[in-house]
């Protein structure tokens, strides 16, 4: 696992958004298959990519996909599909035959499905499995990841590619992307900024498999963590 510290969010976010497009450069003939997370962190990587990096991006040589969904409609503001759309892909002018939303208002177990397919069916495979070139990740303060809450890593053995999940704290159903897909993602890269995430910071760079996102963390091939100072200082290890 490589971590990344810088001392702000900001900053931490540049050095994230460099670090893609870098891998996007040095391969200037291939198209980039990314699954993005959702939650409240990626916002400010989001903002600054549309006004910063817009002209050295190479948009149409990526597809974007999304790691987990809220079960709501897309134009509220938990709609993981909609906070990025709004504050990114509109603004860049994104394709929409590049972009694979997770509809947040369909019948949750239905919709679960037909991403599943849809992801098997246009991601490239390896192995049997849809492998996506970085899956980025972020962690909620409880350790969760994905859309998958501690108690529910029965998610991190399925087959399935995602599975609906359910936020333990409101009852809100999730669509998760599952151990399968992360497994299989050439690389995973964290991104978690603030001081609330001390723990689950301290979690996945010291101790054991205290959660989903430190269990994902140990045992996925290629991590890489991007975090601010204040996570970083919070958990005391470094
Ligand atoms: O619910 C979620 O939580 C995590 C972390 O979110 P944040 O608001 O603390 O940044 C996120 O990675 C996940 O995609 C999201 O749906």
């Amino acid at each position: 696992m490589k971590s990344y510290i810088y001392s702000t969010a900001t900053e931490t976010a540049h050095a994230l958004i460099k670090h893609l497009v870098g891998m996007m450069e040095r391969e200037p003939d291939r198209t980039f298959y990314f699954a993005f997370s959702g939650g409240s962190t990626p916002s400010l990587m989001f903002d600054i990519w549309a006004n910063e990096y817009k002209e050295v991006t190479p948009w149409k040589r990526m597809r974007i996909y999304w790691v987990d969904e809220r079960c709501v409609p897309m134009e509220d503001s938990e709609s993981n599909y909609g906070t990025m759309r709004r504050l990114l892909l509109d603004e860049v002018g994104m394709p929409g035959e590049f972009v694979f939303p997770i509809f947040g208002d369909y019948p949750p177990e239905a919709e679960a499905k037909r991403y599943s397919a849809q992801v098997c069916r246009t991601v490239p495979l390896w192995r049997g499995f849809p492998t996506f070139d970085a899956v980025l990740l972020g962690a909620g303060d409880d350790g969760h990841t994905s859309s998958i809450f501690p108690g529910q890593e029965y998610l991190l053995a399925s087959f399935h590619p995602y599975e609906v999940s359910v936020n333990p704290y409101n009852g809100q159903q999730r669509i998760a992307m599952t151990g399968c897909l992360l497994f299989a993602a050439r690389k995973l890269v964290f991104f978690i900024t603030g001081k609330n995430k001390a723990n689950v910071v301290r979690d996945i760079l010291d101790s054991g498999d205290t959660g989903p996102a430190a269990y994902v963390a140990h045992h996925a091939e290629d991590v890489e963590i991007f975090m601010d100072a204040q996570a970083e200082k919070a958990s005391g290890t470094m």
